[in-house]
């Protein structure tokens, strides 16, 4: 009796002690519970069971899911050494000459220019793929030691075929800009400063051509689909809420019916399209559960063991829609950004869209360009309403999941073109 009072002993005092979570099933663990199509709103919901911190075990992997603003602050502010972006999504050499490029002054340019003429030409419906098998919700991902399981879903053979479509792209895109060096009057574009890095090699690195490519793909891929979500969810909160719209729309016509358009410019002054784009930010955050983290040792938050290897999930949308820390948190309404503190750029951890600490989105300013000019465009020359003579209150605000979530259903309107002098 007393050896196995012993080995009970010693085993419970090895359990570690986790943050509560959810019952589980041999294998799968949690998994059935996380089924549907829209992950962020079923945590959010166990959230409100089991707390901000939780533990949740989907097939081999410990997840932790972090949905308050002061956990989130508390993981991403003081354990951010800790906790790296899971290494899956990260080729972290890669990502860090990534941050490093897109900050630099000539970075920015490039990409400024490299934007258009890639959507010009072939990248198309590829950023949404790689977003999708980024996301970390196949079950394959889930059972890391059992390899045949990506082949057995198929995720293997996608994925490398999507890689080899891209690096195709990639290989031609280069080889034109090689091609092109030196003649004039062709703008710089992404492509050209980054092979110009490369030959002259002043950066602390050397950058191999597979280092370009895969830098040129994080930035659209990162860059393209959650700007212009951003985009649709704005223009589909303003149409469900008219007043707003008007009050967009006044500002931004006052501002430029001098000039008869919109450019970059005058876009400081306006402050209610600013507001309107934070709350846009609140209730439809692109990355709803940011990119996942894993925990490199051991460590306790809160008093719980976290175990090495947890994947850390941190659910920005269900802490942008918390009604502790928001006042009629599901209702759209800018005018809650008049006069406050929070704003998006990683300081508050109630508004978190492009993330924070070390991590934080290093395409943020970009990102907000992405965003505001078009939508003040919209604005400006156009009228909207729904399309077929759909009424405001037939328009839903159904999500889909992928890295990105955006609308399930497409937002069909139809523009009347506005004219100053009429106006
Ligand atoms: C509305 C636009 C955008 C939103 C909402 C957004 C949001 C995010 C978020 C949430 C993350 C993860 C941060 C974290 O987990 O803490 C991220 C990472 C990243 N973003 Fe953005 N982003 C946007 C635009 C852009 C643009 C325009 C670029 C490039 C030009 C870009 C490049 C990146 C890169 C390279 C990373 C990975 C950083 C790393 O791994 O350390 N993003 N973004």
């Amino acid at each position: 009796m007393l050896v196995r009072l012993g080995k009970r002993f010693r085993t419970e005092s090895s359990t570690p002690n986790l943050p509560p979570g959810p019952w589980k099933l041999p294998v799968i663990g949690s998994l059935h519970l996380l089924a549907g199509p829209l992950p962020h709103q079923k945590l959010r919901d166990m959230a409100e069971k089991y707390g901000s911190l939780m533990h949740l075990q989907l097939g081999q992997l410990s997840n932790i899911v972090v949905s308050s603003p002061q956990t989130a602050a508390e993981v991403m502010r003081t354990h951010d050494i800790i906790f790296s972006i899971a290494k899956d999504l990260c080729a972290g050499d890669v990502k860090s000459k990534t941050c490093a490029i897109v900050h630099s002054d000539s970075g920015r340019r490039g990409i400024e220019a490299g934007y258009s003429n890639f959507f010009k030409s072939r990248i198309t419906s590829q950023p949404q793929e790689v977003l999708r098998f980024g996301a970390g919700f196949n079950v394959a991902d889930l059972f890391p030691s059992a390899k045949l399981l990506e082949y057995i879903t198929g995720l293997r053979p996608k994925v490398e075929r999507l890689h080899q479509n891209l690096d195709k792209i990639f290989e031609s895109v280069i080889d034109e800009h090689k091609a092109s060096k030196g003649i004039e009057g062709e703008p710089d574009g992404l492509v050209d400063v980054l092979l110009n890095l490369q030959e002259n090699g002043d950066l602390e690195f050397p950058l191999t051509t597979d280092n370009i490519k895969a830098v040129i793909m994080d930035i659209f891929i990162a860059g393209s689909d959650t700007s212009f979500t951003t985009l649709e969810w704005a223009m589909s909160e303003m149409l469900k809420t008219p007043r707003v719209m008007q009050k967009a729309q006044a500002e931004v016509r006052q501002v430029f019916n001098r000039k008869g358009n919109v450019d970059s410019e005058g876009l400081h002054e306006l402050e209610y399209l600013k507001l309107v784009i934070s709350e846009t930010f609140r209730l439809h955050p692109p990355l709803p559960l940011l990119l996942p983290r894993e925990c490199s040792q051991g460590c306790k938050i809160n008093g719980y063991d976290i175990p090495v290897k947890s994947r850390v999930i941190v659910n920005a949308w269900a802490i942008g829609r918390n009604s502790e820390y928001w006042d009629e948190a599901e209702r759209f309404y800018p005018e809650r950004f008049i006069n406050s503190s929070v704003d998006y750029k990683g300081a508050n951890f109630e508004l978190i869209p492009f993330g924070a600490g070390r991590r934080m989105c290093p395409g943020m300013l970009f990102g907000i360009a992405n965003v505001e000019l078009p939508l003040a465009k919209l604005l400006y020359h156009f009228d909207w309403k729904l399309a077929g003579g759909r009424k405001l209150e037939d328009l839903d605000m159904d999500e889909v999941f992928g890295a990105v979530v955006r609308r399930k259903n497409d937002l069909c309107l139809v523009p009347t073109p506005y004219s100053p002098v009429a106006g």
